[in-house]
């Protein structure tokens, strides 16, 4: 399905439809996403997720707390996530689509602590109110069918002064590394995304959802908008990506 005109980001009618794609998207490439994922970023991917960690060690550490990362894919982050979490910290894994939750079960639970995977649609988890102190989603966002919806029902399954914490890419404010940067993403990023995984839709997606997706000032607007406190950015590798936190209140 390409995606034409409509009022999701994905460009369809409907939040359902949206959801449909993106998942199908995802489950077509799981077997070649971590090759992809490396190749296509010259391997800085690895550097996007040990920063996040980084700025989330602190709660990772403390015995007791309880951490969702959402759209976990084939686990990358969540296992960056586990190797520095107290083994009285829950990590929870979570994505829609059941192919990406396969590969990350495979390489998940290497610490001497349970890690349940669960699928579920971070449009509406199936989480009680205020249960967790940490939610990360990194690349998972963009993909929402409805970006404010998102940012609220994150804020819901967090307690109060719990972090959210998401690692989008971003547009970079250079406009040469922009130039750049689009050239790469939109011309080579498709041929070699679609080579390798036999889809080159979904390679022509990525850079068509980044290109649609507010710039790291806006999404900080809407964090705001949505309820968050002590919302800051950083932006990584020229601003191709950036670390998004916030507060839920
Ligand atoms: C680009 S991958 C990122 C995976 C992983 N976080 C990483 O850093 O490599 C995006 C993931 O988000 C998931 N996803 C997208 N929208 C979602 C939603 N509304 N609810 C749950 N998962 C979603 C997709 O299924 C996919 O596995």
């Amino acid at each position: 399905m390409t995606a034409q005109r409509g009022t999701t980001p994905q460009g369809t009618a409907t939040e359902e439809q949206a959801a449909r794609y993106v998942r199908g998207m995802f489950g077509q490439v799981a077997g070649q996403y971590d090759l992809l994922n490396h190749l296509l970023s010259f391997q800085v991917d690895r550097y996007w997720r040990n920063t996040t960690v980084r700025r989330v060690e602190h709660i990772l550490r403390r015995p007791g707390m309880k951490v969702m990362d959402l759209c976990c894919g084939t686990g990358d982050l969540l296992l960056a996530l586990e190797q520095k979490a107290s083994e009285q910290t829950l990590v929870l894994g979570s994505d829609f689509c059941h192919p990406m939750l396969v590969a990350a079960a495979a390489k998940s639970g290497q610490r001497n602590a349970f890690t349940p995977l669960f699928e579920g649609d971070g449009l509406q988890l199936p989480l009680a109110d205020k249960s967790l102190d940490l939610v990360t989603v990194a690349f998972g966002f963009r993909n929402f069918a409805n970006y404010r919806r998102g940012l609220k029902e994150l804020r819901r399954v967090l307690k109060p002064g719990g972090m959210l914490a998401i690692l989008e890419f971003s547009t970079p404010p250079n406009p040469l590394i922009r130039g750049v940067y689009g050239f790469y993403s939109r011309r080579i990023l498709p041929t070699i995304g679609g080579l390798v995984s036999g889809s080159k839709e979904a390679y022509t997606y990525l850079p068509e959802s980044v290109r649609k997706f507010p710039g790291a000032e806006s999404l900080a607007a809407e964090m705001e908008g949505a309820g968050y406190t002590r919302v800051k950015f950083e932006r990584m590798t020229f601003g191709v990506v950036a670390l998004h936190t916030g507060l839920s209140g």
